[in-house]
C-alpha cells in the first residue's frame, strides 16, 4: 500500500491554515430522523486539504452527518456547504468519494471488475476515457493493496480486504472530498497504521480533503482536526494539540471525556427537538 512503513505512530502537526474557503462549512445544521431530532444546530468548518476525524460514541450522529454531507439524507435543515455548493448538489458528484460503514461491491465480480465497472460508469466511453479507466484503476488497486487479490472474487475476500475494495472505488474519479465512514472497522493494527499513512498521502499530495469518521480515540491522534460529537452535537472543534492543552490531558481520549463532563456540569440549554 502506497504509505506503507512511513510515519505511522509519530503525532501529527497541521501544516499551515489554507487560505480557501472550507471543504464543508455548516451553520445550524438540523437533521430530523423519524420522530428524533439527530442532529442538532450544528455549526463547523472542515478545511481543504486537511483530514478531519469525525469522533464520537456509536449512535452520536456521525453517519447522518457524512449523509448529510453527500447529499443522501432526508430532513436537513440550515446552511451545509460543500466545495462551495449546497450539500446534494449535483456539480459534487464526481468531487466527492464516499465509503459507507457497509462494504458497496458486487461478490460475483473480481476486484479489478468491480473496479472496472464503476470506473466505466464514473468515465464511460472507449480510446481515450478507456486508457485512462486502466490508469484509475491500477492505481486504485495499488493505493488499497489488493494487487495480489485483483482477480480474485470480491465474494472470496475477507471483511477488511472489501473495505479495501470500497475505498479503492471511491479512489477512482480523483475526489477533491473523501467521506469515510468507519474505514478501519475490524481491520488489524497494520492495516489500520497502512490506511492512515495512504489517507495523509492523499491529503498531502493530491490536495484531498479527508473527513473520516471513527468511534476509536487513539485515531484521533492521526488527524489534523477533530470534531468531536456527543448526542448530535458538536462538543469540540479543534486540532487534537489544542484540545489535549485545552483540558490539560495526556490524550484526546481524556479530553473527550473532560467535555463530556463539562457540558454535563453546565446548565441545560431548551431542547431543539420539532414540536
Ligand atoms: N431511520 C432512522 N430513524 C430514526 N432514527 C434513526 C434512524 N437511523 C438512525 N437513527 C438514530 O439516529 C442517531 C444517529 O445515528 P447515526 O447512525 O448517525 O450514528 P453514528 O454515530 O454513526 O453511530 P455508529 O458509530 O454506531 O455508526 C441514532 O441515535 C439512531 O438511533
Amino acid at each position: 500500500m502506497r504509505g506503507r512503513g512511513g510515519d505511522g505512530d509519530k503525532e501529527v502537526t497541521a501544516p499551515a491554515a489554507p487560505a480557501a474557503a472550507p471543504a464543508i462549512l455548516a451553520e445550524g445544521l438540523t437533521v430530523i430522523r423519524g420522530r428524533r431530532t439527530v442532529l442538532r444546530g450544528l455549526a463547523f468548518a472542515v478545511p481543504r486539504g486537511r483530514i478531519t476525524g469525525l469522533l464520537g460514541p456509536s449512535g452520536c450522529g456521525k453517519s447522518t452527518l457524512m449523509r448529510a454531507v453527500v447529499g443522501t439524507q432526508a430532513e436537513v435543515t440550515g446552511t451545509l456547504r460543500v466545495l462551495d455548493h449546497p450539500a446534494g448538489a449535483p456539480a459534487l458528484r464526481s468531487r466527492i468519494g464516499y465509503v459507507t460503514q457497509d462494504p458497496s461491491v458486487y461478490d460475483d465480480l473480481t476486484v479489478r471488475q468491480n473496479l472496472e465497472y464503476f470506473a466505466a460508469v464514473l468515465d464511460p466511453g472507449r480510446g481515450p476515457a478507456a486508457a485512462r479507466r486502466r490508469d484509475h484503476v491500477a492505481r486504485a488497486i495499488d493505493d488499497v493493496d489488493l494487487a495480489s487479490q485483483a482477480d480474485s472474487l470480491a465474494g472470496n475476500l475477507s471483511g477488511g480486504q472489501r473495505s479495501r475494495v470500497s475505498l479503492a472505488v471511491a479512489l477512482l474519479g480523483t475526489p477533491e472530498l473523501l467521506v469515510l465512514d468507519e474505514p478501519t472497522v475490524g481491520l488489524d493494527p497494520v492495516l489500520r497504521r497502512d490506511l492512515w499513512n495512504l489517507f495523509h498521502d492523499i491529503a498531502a499530495e493530491r490536495g484531498a480533503t479527508i473527513l473520516v469518521s471513527s468511534h476509536v480515540m487513539d485515531e484521533a491522534e492521526r488527524c489534523h482536526r477533530l470534531l468531536l460529537m456527543r448526542e448530535g452535537e458538536i462538543l469540540a472543534d479543534d486540532t487534537p494539540e489544542a484540545l489535549r492543552t485545552r483540558t490539560r490531558t495526556d490524550t484526546v481520549e481524556a479530553a473527550f471525556l473532560h467535555l463530556v463532563d463539562e457540558a454535563a456540569a453546565r446548565p441545560a440549554t431548551p431542547s431543539a427537538s420539532p414540536p
